[in-house]
């Protein structure tokens, strides 16, 4: 089908006739397929052949003048066997004999399609082969084709074979490019019409915004394109009427062809220098829309976005650019940041990858990737914090500060993990917001009770709809610093499910020796968390995965005694209550045997959660009591009403 000096159509072409737009030879177009004839070709031809022959039809366009372009074909009785085609007709040369035996069997097929079969062949018999290079199929609203199709060469129907069930002709090709490319001389008239329009396109191009993809494809078609094809190519590509692609169309003569189309590329060049003049480039101007710059535009200028100097400020890509310059990233994460902006101002957007390269982006510049707050230890000073925090618990307390003095001695040392393990309510995730505060560091919790999904703590890849990064680097965006407290809260209650095994995924991040290359899926880069000191919590060992459990260093947190509770609760409860309740040590008074009978008799826990609880009770029933101007008296003593209250049975005394 193809020689070697250019393309070669079959002499016999099954023809497909479209009512929408005109294709054009070097251009691509979609063509619906409803009517039973054009389904034919689709099924007998595209569907059924597996040759590549099989896939060229020739494309006839159906529409002759713009008021026809989106309606049916004037009526066909108008074409008798003994009335001459009309004077439009101007490319038919069919014999009184063709438009006899068309006449008679158009007379038994529906009307719409006997009009359009006559009306195309007999009244426009140039057509463009075209290779149908993909079929889609729908059932609905009703059964139809789409069909994408890519124009290869001008055709003219010579002779029509048969119109049943679909037509088919015997052709003869039009375009043999392979002339001109073949070194035959151009005559001085053709070569400087080629020359300008040449020049016409490239300006064109050069008006257009090269970050545009199709656009920079345009700029190099121009160079790599025979230029004999551009007519064809740039008249399917530019604004142009029906009515104006089927001159171009008609125009076998490449001398006419390009005197054809220099007019409308020139007009569409004019049209784009008026919208230069009345238009301002504004910074969110959507990036498909044509870039109309200032001043003349020399062809093949390449822009870029910085060279608007005084727009710059509102530029949000050059904003975001200079963000990344300055995020201070290392040298890979800088790398990949600089290729996905290079690819962003590139694509439309309106695509879809747009917002997502967009959202890594800006996660990558807000990442605290070398922001660090400076520690401020003191031993003496963090004893007195913890002791003043918390009361009792002098083991774990013994054990935070001889790590934390450690960590004062050597600021770059590696591990160990610290988890904490004991009932709930015994402080254990207050005693690490409290590391946090002695050591003048940023705290995050990061709860991970019911986690079942290794992308909870790694992330998603960025292929993924709805990717997200994981909770690690979340946390350090929501810090924002490197070197911040990371309480792993409840690590004995990961789950394990279909999507991965978070507590494995939980390994790299607190190994010391992997910790300073962690990847998260959806950063794809590594973030060193090796600044970030992590705390864990749980309530019991035995459901720590081993290797989990391996990389930490278990210190029990025992439930309290009565005494200790009734300390703890005199201490910091009370206190605290009070403060959340708006009252005042002079409004609420609770004794220590109180406290002990509320502990013995409405509690039953190894922590003070719910002894809070209790006390958060009484104070609500006294700021009620206060609230209303209630005078206390002895005899309604706030902290035995309430809590018998607050509690399921009596205080019996
Ligand atoms: N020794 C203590 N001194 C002062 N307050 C304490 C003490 N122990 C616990 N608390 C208080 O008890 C409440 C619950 O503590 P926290 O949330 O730290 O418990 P937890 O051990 O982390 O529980 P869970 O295992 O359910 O997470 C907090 O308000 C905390 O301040």
């Amino acid at each position: 089908m193809a020689s070697h000096g250019g393309i070669q159509i079959p002499s016999r072409l099954p023809l497909l006739l479209t009512h929408e737009g005109v294709l054009l030879p070097g251009s691509t177009t979609r063509v619906s397929v409803h009517s039973a004839r054009n389904m034919q070709v689709v099924r007998s031809r595209l569907l059924k052949g597996t040759s590549l022959k099989s896939t060229i039809l020739g494309v006839i366009p159906n529409t002759r003048d713009p008021e026809h372009d989106t309606q049916e074909l004037p009526a066909l009785h108008r074409y008798e066997t003994d009335v001459p085609c009309p004077e439009s007709c101007r490319s038919c040369d069919c014999s009184p004999k063709l438009k006899g035996l068309l006449f008679v069997s158009l007379t038994t097929t529906p009307l719409s399609e006997s009009e359009s079969a006559h009306s195309a062949l007999c009244c426009l018999s140039i057509g463009t082969a075209g290779l149908a290079v993909q079929v889609v199929g729908s059932n609905w609203p009703k059964p139809h084709y789409t069909l994408l199709i890519t124009g290869l060469c001008r055709f003219r129907v010579t002779q029509l074979l048969r119109e049943r069930p679909f037509a088919v002709a015997i052709v003869e090709q039009l375009d043999r490019l392979e002339q001109y490319t073949e070194g035959q001389p151009l005559d001085r008239e053709l070569r400087e019409l080629t020359q300008n329009f040449y020049q016409a396109a490239l300006q064109l191009v050069g008006m257009l915004d090269m970050s545009v993809p199709v656009v920079a494809k345009l700029r190099q078609l121009l160079d790599s394109l025979p230029r004999e094809t551009l007519p064809d190519v740039l008249a399917a590509m530019i604004r142009t009427s029906n009515t104006e692609k089927l001159q171009v169309l008609d125009a076998v003569d490449l001398q006419e062809r390009f005197k054809k189309t220099l007019p409308m590329l020139t007009r569409q060049i004019e049209g784009l220098k008026l919208l230069q003049k009345t238009r301002k480039p504004r910074p969110d101007d959507d990036k498909r829309v044509l870039a109309i710059r200032k001043g003349g535009v020399f062809p093949g200028r390449q822009f870029s976005l910085e060279e608007d100097g005084e727009d710059e400020d509102g530029d949000d890509m050059a904003v975001l650019e200079r963000k990344v310059k300055e995020a201070a990233m290392p040298e890979p994460a800088l790398h990949v940041c600089l290729k996905e902006l290079k690819r962003l101002k590139k694509m439309p957007q309106s695509m879809p990858e747009y917002a997502l390269t967009r959202n890594y982006l800006e996660l990558m510049v807000e990442l605290p990737w070398t922001k660090s707050t400076s520690d401020c230890l003191d031993i003496r000073a963090a004893r007195v914090l913890l002791d003043n925090d918390h009361y009792a618990l002098e083991k774990l307390k013994r054990r935070v500060l001889e790590y934390l003095a450690v960590r004062q001695l050597r600021s770059t040392l590696k591990g160990p993990i610290l988890c904490f393990v004991g009932p709930p309510g015994v402080g254990k995730t207050s005693v690490g917001r409290s590391i946090a505060r002695t050591l003048g560091r940023e705290f995050h919790r990061i709860a991970l009770g019911g986690v079942c999904d290794q992308s909870d703590v790694r992330g998603h890849r960025r292929t993924y709809v709805g990717s997200m990064p994981g909770r690690i680097i979340n946390g350090l965006k929501t810090v924002g610093v490197n070197n911040p407290v990371f309480l792993l809260d409840e690590v004995d209650k990961l789950g394990k499910s279909l999507q991965g095994d978070p507590a494995a995924a939980l390994l790299e991040v607190l190994d010391p020796e992997q910790n300073h290359s962690f990847t998260d899926h959806y950063l794809n880069v590594p973030f060193d968390l090796s600044q970030v000191l992590f705390i864990a919590t749980a309530n019991t060992t035995s459901t720590i995965p081993p290797a989990l459990l391996d990389r930490m260093e278990v210190i029990q947190v025992p439930g309290y005694t009565q005494e200790e509770k009734v300390e703890i609760a005199h201490r910091h409860l009370i206190p605290h209550q009070l403060e959340q309740h708006g009252l005042t040590p002079q409004q609420l008074q609770i004794p220590q045997d109180t406290t002990h009978e509320i502990i013995s008799k409405y509690t039953r826990e190894a922590g003070v959660r719910s002894l809070e609880r209790k006390i958060g009770a009484i104070c609500r029933a006294v700021a009620v009591k206060v609230a209303e101007g209630h005078k206390m008296s002895k005899a309604e003593s706030p902290g035995e009403t309430e809590a018998g209250r607050a509690g399921t049975t009596p205080l019996g005394r």
